[in-house]
């Protein structure tokens, strides 16, 4: 099977073109009762074409959050492998936020499953959590680059708690997450026009305190619901705000079920981060 162009490239271009956007899609159960829906697996799969059919041919990624579909089991996932599949038709990047993090053994497995093209739940990228040591990521990294996919390892994530870990310091003086944040640098030297080894850095940060120079892209989780805007991203990431992909979920799916509710709250977003980060 031919390998895609690499993520990042594919990623510069859609955000050049689409807009820099990522919209989530997450199920949760109050969304489900919200727009009039049952907290059942047909809710599940109304809930997640209305967002595909709305959104998957105007923004540049979509990031299906598993664990929403996952607590409904396999019929849950035949949803999501669904969702997958007539996303990406319809032109979006799939991110797929699964957070995974074991060893390297097993890391090969979680890379079969998401990043190898003839996978049921094959998708454009994968999260991945790197606090079993970077190294044991190795199996993704090298499936991502044979594929063309991408991967977007958590450094510094939205909610407060991630400190005690991520800002914890490492052997050599400097916080785990700068240490993490170092691999993928180094993972994606020389790589133009950028990376496909991304970091995940919130949004709700502040000042992020770190050196996020690492040609490739930052998802921004944190805007909407968690309390960040737009208008945060210059001061929380910088000049690297040129490579940040910010990700809202619930501050768009609330907008539903209506699809063109849907649609003009995401490019009101797209409007609001490329005026920010100008
Ligand atoms: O640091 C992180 C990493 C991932 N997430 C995920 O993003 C969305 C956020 O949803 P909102 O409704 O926009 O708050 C969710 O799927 C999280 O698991 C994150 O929030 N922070």
């Amino acid at each position: 099977m031919s390998p895609l162009e690499p993520f990042g490239a594919r990623l510069r271009q859609a955000m050049d073109t689409r807009g820099p956007l990522c919209v989530g899609i997450d199920p949760h159960a109050s969304l489900l009762t919200d727009w009039g829906l049952d907290d059942d697996v047909a809710g599940l799969e109304r809930f997640t074409r209305t967002v595909v059919e709305a959104l998957a041919d105007r923004v540049a990624v979509l990031k299906p959050q598993s664990a929403f579909f996952e607590r409904f089991g396999s019929r849950g996932v035949a949803v999501l492998e669904k969702a997958v599949e007539e996303a990406r038709a319809a032109g979006a990047l799939v991110l797929m936020d699964a957070k995974r993090g074991d060893i390297g053994s097993t890391m090969g497995a979680y890379a079969e499953a998401f990043l190898r093209k003839d996978s049921p739940l094959f998708s454009d990228a994968v999260t991945l959590s790197p606090y079993l040591g970077f190294g044991s990521l190795r199996p993704a990294l090298d499936q991502a680059l044979l594929s063309g996919s991408g991967v977007f390892v958590l450094a510094l994530t939205s909610n407060p708690e991630g400190a005690e870990v991520q800002r914890a310091t490492g052997a050599g003086g400097a916080p785990l997450a700068q240490v993490m944040l170092d691999h993928m640098a180094a993972e994606n030297q020389g790589v133009r026009p950028l990376g496909s080894v991304g970091a995940v850095v919130g949004a709700t940060l502040g000042d992020a305190g770190v050196d996020l120079d690492i040609n490739g892209p930052l998802l921004a989780p944190g805007i909407g619901a968690q309390g960040a805007t737009p208008a945060d991203l210059p001061g929380v990431f910088g000049p690297a705000v040129r490579n940040v992909l910010p990700s809202v979920s619930r501050g768009v799916l609330r907008h539903g079920p209506d699809a063109a509710g849907l649609r003009s709250a995401a490019l009101r977003l797209v409007d609001e981060v490329r005026e920010a980060v100008a």
